[in-house]
Protein backbone atom coordinates (compact mmCIF):
# COMPACT_ATOMS: atom_id res chain seq x y z
CA UNK A 1 0.00 0.00 0.00
CA UNK A 2 1.48 3.63 -0.69
CA UNK A 3 1.44 6.24 1.43
CA UNK A 4 -0.21 9.13 0.70
CA UNK A 5 1.84 11.89 -0.47
CA UNK A 6 2.98 14.60 1.91
CA UNK A 7 0.80 17.71 2.02
CA UNK A 8 2.25 20.10 0.34
CA UNK A 9 4.08 23.23 2.53
CA UNK A 10 1.79 25.75 3.42
CA UNK A 11 2.49 29.06 1.46
CA UNK A 12 3.28 32.10 3.87
CA UNK A 13 0.85 34.43 5.04
CA UNK A 14 0.92 37.40 3.46
CA UNK A 15 0.86 40.14 5.74
CA UNK A 16 1.41 42.83 3.14
CA UNK A 17 0.97 42.76 -0.46
CA UNK A 18 1.01 44.83 -3.05
CA UNK A 19 -0.98 44.44 -5.98
CA UNK A 20 -0.48 46.13 -9.64
CA UNK A 21 1.29 49.39 -7.73
CA UNK A 22 2.51 51.83 -9.48
CA UNK A 23 3.73 55.41 -8.08
CA UNK A 24 4.53 58.33 -9.99
CA UNK A 25 6.30 61.31 -9.37
CA UNK A 26 4.47 63.66 -11.11
CA UNK A 27 5.33 62.43 -14.84
CA UNK A 28 7.85 60.28 -13.49
CA UNK A 29 6.83 56.63 -12.98
CA UNK A 30 9.20 55.30 -10.76
CA UNK A 31 7.60 51.92 -9.91
CA UNK A 32 5.76 50.04 -12.32
CA UNK A 33 3.06 48.00 -11.73
CA UNK A 34 4.68 45.56 -9.22
CA UNK A 35 3.10 42.92 -7.24
CA UNK A 36 4.92 41.91 -4.43
CA UNK A 37 3.91 40.14 -1.18
CA UNK A 38 5.54 40.70 2.14
CA UNK A 39 5.18 37.20 4.06
CA UNK A 40 4.32 37.27 7.93
CA UNK A 41 7.10 36.75 10.28
CA UNK A 42 9.44 37.00 7.20
CA UNK A 43 12.59 39.24 6.06
CA UNK A 44 12.23 40.58 2.59
CA UNK A 45 15.53 42.16 1.23
CA UNK A 46 14.84 44.60 -1.85
CA UNK A 47 17.86 45.01 -4.07
CA UNK A 48 18.40 47.35 -7.12
CA UNK A 49 20.97 49.66 -8.22
CA UNK A 50 20.42 53.08 -7.52
CA UNK A 51 17.36 54.79 -8.42
CA UNK A 52 15.58 51.30 -9.41
CA UNK A 53 12.45 52.80 -7.16
CA UNK A 54 13.14 50.78 -3.96
CA UNK A 55 12.67 53.42 -1.49
CA UNK A 56 10.00 54.65 -3.20
CA UNK A 57 8.12 51.11 -2.88
CA UNK A 58 9.24 51.17 0.49
CA UNK A 59 7.66 53.98 1.57
CA UNK A 60 4.65 53.45 -0.26
CA UNK A 61 3.75 50.62 2.03
CA UNK A 62 2.72 53.09 4.47
CA UNK A 63 2.42 55.73 2.63
CA UNK A 64 4.49 57.52 3.49
CA UNK A 65 4.87 58.81 -0.49
CA UNK A 66 1.62 61.01 0.96
CA UNK A 67 3.69 63.44 2.17
CA UNK A 68 6.12 64.09 -1.17
CA UNK A 69 4.28 66.65 -3.28
CA UNK A 70 3.44 65.07 -6.92
CA UNK A 71 3.81 61.71 -5.13
CA UNK A 72 0.93 59.56 -6.69
CA UNK A 73 0.19 56.06 -6.22
CA UNK A 74 -2.28 53.82 -8.34
CA UNK A 75 -3.03 50.02 -7.27
CA UNK A 76 -3.64 48.05 -4.41
CA UNK A 77 -1.34 47.71 -1.04
CA UNK A 78 -3.43 45.82 1.71
CA UNK A 79 -2.22 44.94 5.19
CA UNK A 80 -4.40 42.25 6.84
CA UNK A 81 -6.33 41.59 3.58
CA UNK A 82 -7.08 45.50 3.97
CA UNK A 83 -6.35 48.32 1.33
CA UNK A 84 -4.20 50.85 3.03
CA UNK A 85 -6.22 53.35 0.72
CA UNK A 86 -9.22 53.25 2.11
CA UNK A 87 -10.08 56.30 3.25
CA UNK A 88 -11.26 54.82 6.45
CA UNK A 89 -7.40 53.87 7.36
CA UNK A 90 -5.66 57.01 8.99
CA UNK A 91 -2.50 57.10 7.80
CA UNK A 92 -1.27 57.90 11.36
CA UNK A 93 -2.47 54.44 12.58
CA UNK A 94 -1.40 53.37 9.52
CA UNK A 95 2.36 54.09 10.26
CA UNK A 96 1.36 52.99 14.18
CA UNK A 97 1.32 49.65 12.92
CA UNK A 98 3.91 49.91 9.62
CA UNK A 99 6.71 51.61 11.18
CA UNK A 100 9.58 52.83 9.25
CA UNK A 101 13.82 53.24 10.00
CA UNK A 102 15.61 55.57 8.22
CA UNK A 103 19.63 55.25 6.38
CA UNK A 104 20.59 57.79 8.35
CA UNK A 105 19.78 57.72 12.26
CA UNK A 106 17.31 60.56 12.90
CA UNK A 107 16.84 60.63 17.09
CA UNK A 108 15.59 63.81 18.70
CA UNK A 109 17.74 66.18 20.33
CA UNK A 110 16.03 64.85 23.76
CA UNK A 111 17.34 62.22 26.34
CA UNK A 112 17.39 58.34 25.05
CA UNK A 113 14.18 57.76 27.63
CA UNK A 114 12.19 60.72 25.33
CA UNK A 115 13.36 59.14 22.19
CA UNK A 116 11.27 56.06 22.78
CA UNK A 117 8.92 57.42 24.71
CA UNK A 118 8.10 59.70 22.47
CA UNK A 119 5.17 57.68 20.59
CA UNK A 120 4.07 56.24 22.98
CA UNK A 121 3.77 60.25 25.15
CA UNK A 122 1.06 61.18 21.26
CA UNK A 123 -0.52 58.13 22.03
CA UNK A 124 -1.97 59.07 25.39
CA UNK A 125 0.18 57.35 27.31
CA UNK A 126 0.77 59.34 30.54
CA UNK A 127 1.32 56.65 33.43
CA UNK A 128 5.08 57.18 34.41
CA UNK A 129 5.26 53.49 35.53
CA UNK A 130 3.50 52.14 32.06
CA UNK A 131 5.73 54.50 30.23
CA UNK A 132 8.74 53.56 31.88
CA UNK A 133 8.10 49.63 31.16
CA UNK A 134 7.53 49.87 27.67
CA UNK A 135 10.40 52.25 27.06
CA UNK A 136 12.86 49.18 29.06
CA UNK A 137 11.18 46.72 26.61
CA UNK A 138 11.38 48.46 23.47
CA UNK A 139 14.84 49.27 24.32
CA UNK A 140 15.98 45.49 25.09
CA UNK A 141 13.97 44.63 22.19
CA UNK A 142 16.22 46.91 19.96
CA UNK A 143 19.35 45.01 22.21
CA UNK A 144 20.44 48.64 23.07
CA UNK A 145 19.01 48.15 26.72
CA UNK A 146 22.68 47.36 28.55
CA UNK A 147 24.39 50.31 26.46
CA UNK A 148 22.16 52.51 27.73
CA UNK A 149 19.97 51.50 30.96
CA UNK A 150 22.08 53.93 33.71
CA UNK A 151 22.23 57.39 30.95
CA UNK A 152 18.34 57.18 29.84
CA UNK A 153 18.05 60.88 30.67
CA UNK A 154 21.09 61.76 28.82
CA UNK A 155 21.27 62.98 25.53
CA UNK A 156 20.65 60.77 22.39
CA UNK A 157 22.89 62.39 20.23
CA UNK A 158 26.31 61.44 22.57
CA UNK A 159 25.20 58.22 21.67
CA UNK A 160 27.60 56.03 18.29
CA UNK A 161 26.16 55.93 14.94
CA UNK A 162 24.97 52.68 15.53
CA UNK A 163 23.34 52.90 18.97
CA UNK A 164 21.51 56.00 17.29
CA UNK A 165 20.16 53.27 14.94
CA UNK A 166 19.45 51.00 17.39
CA UNK A 167 18.01 53.79 19.63
CA UNK A 168 16.21 54.74 16.33
CA UNK A 169 14.62 51.07 16.05
CA UNK A 170 13.60 50.99 19.67
CA UNK A 171 11.53 54.37 18.75
CA UNK A 172 9.52 52.38 15.89
CA UNK A 173 8.95 49.65 18.16
CA UNK A 174 7.81 51.25 21.19
CA UNK A 175 4.13 51.78 19.37
CA UNK A 176 4.12 47.75 18.75
CA UNK A 177 4.09 47.83 15.00
CA UNK A 178 3.34 44.35 13.11
CA UNK A 179 5.71 45.57 9.77
CA UNK A 180 8.89 47.09 10.28
CA UNK A 181 10.49 48.84 7.03
CA UNK A 182 13.98 49.45 7.04
CA UNK A 183 15.71 51.85 4.40
CA UNK A 184 19.47 50.64 4.21
CA UNK A 185 19.31 50.85 8.04
CA UNK A 186 23.06 49.57 8.05
CA UNK A 187 24.53 51.73 5.38
CA UNK A 188 26.18 54.40 6.97
CA UNK A 189 27.63 52.00 9.92
CA UNK A 190 31.21 50.03 10.84
CA UNK A 191 31.24 46.51 10.35
CA UNK A 192 31.11 46.10 14.20
CA UNK A 193 27.43 47.93 14.31
CA UNK A 194 26.45 46.42 10.96
CA UNK A 195 26.71 42.88 12.55
CA UNK A 196 24.61 44.38 15.25
CA UNK A 197 21.65 45.36 13.22
CA UNK A 198 21.80 42.54 11.13
CA UNK A 199 21.75 40.11 14.16
CA UNK A 200 18.95 42.06 15.63
CA UNK A 201 17.07 41.82 12.50
CA UNK A 202 17.48 38.14 12.89
CA UNK A 203 15.73 37.98 16.42
CA UNK A 204 12.66 40.75 15.39
CA UNK A 205 11.45 38.28 12.56
CA UNK A 206 10.53 36.18 15.28
CA UNK A 207 7.72 38.72 15.97
CA UNK A 208 7.53 41.17 13.12
CA UNK A 209 7.58 41.29 8.84
CA UNK A 210 10.31 43.12 7.75
CA UNK A 211 11.22 44.80 4.69
CA UNK A 212 14.98 45.84 3.97
CA UNK A 213 16.18 47.85 1.40
CA UNK A 214 20.09 47.18 1.08
CA UNK A 215 22.79 48.00 -1.83
CA UNK A 216 24.90 45.22 0.24
CA UNK A 217 24.87 41.61 -1.40
CA UNK A 218 26.06 40.02 1.40
CA UNK A 219 23.92 41.76 3.98
CA UNK A 220 20.80 40.82 1.87
CA UNK A 221 21.81 36.95 1.53
CA UNK A 222 21.96 37.20 5.57
CA UNK A 223 19.51 38.73 6.57
CA UNK A 224 16.25 37.70 4.74
CA UNK A 225 14.19 34.42 3.55
CA UNK A 226 13.42 36.24 0.45
CA UNK A 227 14.49 38.79 -1.93
CA UNK A 228 13.18 40.83 -4.54
CA UNK A 229 15.33 42.11 -7.70
CA UNK A 230 13.84 45.93 -8.51
CA UNK A 231 15.29 47.40 -12.05
CA UNK A 232 14.33 50.47 -13.49
CA UNK A 233 11.35 50.30 -11.70
CA UNK A 234 10.19 46.88 -12.29
CA UNK A 235 10.30 44.07 -10.32
CA UNK A 236 12.37 42.24 -12.38
CA UNK A 237 12.44 38.76 -9.97
CA UNK A 238 10.95 37.62 -6.18
CA UNK A 239 11.89 34.56 -4.82
CA UNK A 240 13.69 32.69 -2.09
CA UNK A 241 16.68 34.55 -1.33
CA UNK A 242 18.71 31.59 -1.79
CA UNK A 243 17.68 31.22 -5.03
CA UNK A 244 18.23 34.35 -6.13
CA UNK A 245 21.35 34.57 -5.14
CA UNK A 246 22.50 31.02 -6.58
CA UNK A 247 20.15 30.09 -9.06
CA UNK A 248 18.01 33.26 -10.64
CA UNK A 249 16.15 33.01 -13.49
CA UNK A 250 16.71 35.88 -15.03
CA UNK A 251 19.53 36.51 -16.78
CA UNK A 252 19.59 40.87 -15.02
CA UNK A 253 19.11 38.99 -11.87
CA UNK A 254 22.26 37.27 -12.57
CA UNK A 255 24.33 39.97 -13.66
CA UNK A 256 23.41 42.25 -10.68
CA UNK A 257 24.02 39.64 -7.64
CA UNK A 258 27.37 38.77 -9.64
CA UNK A 259 28.54 42.34 -9.65
CA UNK A 260 28.42 42.49 -13.72
CA UNK A 261 26.61 45.94 -12.84
CA UNK A 262 25.58 48.34 -9.67
N1 LIG B 1 10.84 63.02 -4.26
C1 LIG B 1 11.09 62.68 -5.53
N2 LIG B 1 10.72 63.47 -6.54
C2 LIG B 1 10.94 63.13 -7.84
N3 LIG B 1 11.54 61.98 -8.22
C3 LIG B 1 11.93 61.14 -7.26
C4 LIG B 1 11.73 61.44 -5.86
N4 LIG B 1 12.23 60.40 -5.14
C5 LIG B 1 12.72 59.52 -6.03
N5 LIG B 1 12.54 59.96 -7.30
C6 LIG B 1 12.93 59.26 -8.55
O1 LIG B 1 12.28 58.00 -8.58
C7 LIG B 1 13.17 56.98 -9.03
C8 LIG B 1 13.28 55.91 -7.96
O2 LIG B 1 13.96 56.46 -6.82
P1 LIG B 1 14.16 55.66 -5.48
O3 LIG B 1 14.78 56.58 -4.48
O4 LIG B 1 12.91 54.97 -5.11
O5 LIG B 1 15.22 54.56 -5.94
P2 LIG B 1 16.16 53.62 -5.08
O6 LIG B 1 16.22 52.33 -5.81
O7 LIG B 1 15.71 53.58 -3.68
O8 LIG B 1 17.54 54.39 -5.18
P3 LIG B 1 18.78 54.42 -4.17
O9 LIG B 1 19.26 53.03 -4.08
O10 LIG B 1 19.75 55.34 -4.86
O11 LIG B 1 18.27 54.99 -2.88
C9 LIG B 1 14.49 57.67 -9.34
O12 LIG B 1 14.53 57.96 -10.73
C10 LIG B 1 14.42 58.95 -8.55
O13 LIG B 1 15.15 59.98 -9.19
Amino acid sequence: MSLPAPAPAAAPVPKMEARHLSVRYGEKLAVKDISLALPERQVTALIGPSGCGKSTFLRALNRMNDLIPGARAEGEILLDGASVFDRHIDAVELRRRVGMVFQKSNPFPKSIFENVAYGLRVSGLKDRAALAERVERSLVNAALWDEVKDRLGESALGLSGGQQQRLCIARALAVEPEVVLMDEPASALDPIATAKIEDLIHHLKARYTIAIVTHNMQQAARVSDQTAFFYMGDLVEVGPTEQIFTNPREQRTEDYVTGKFG
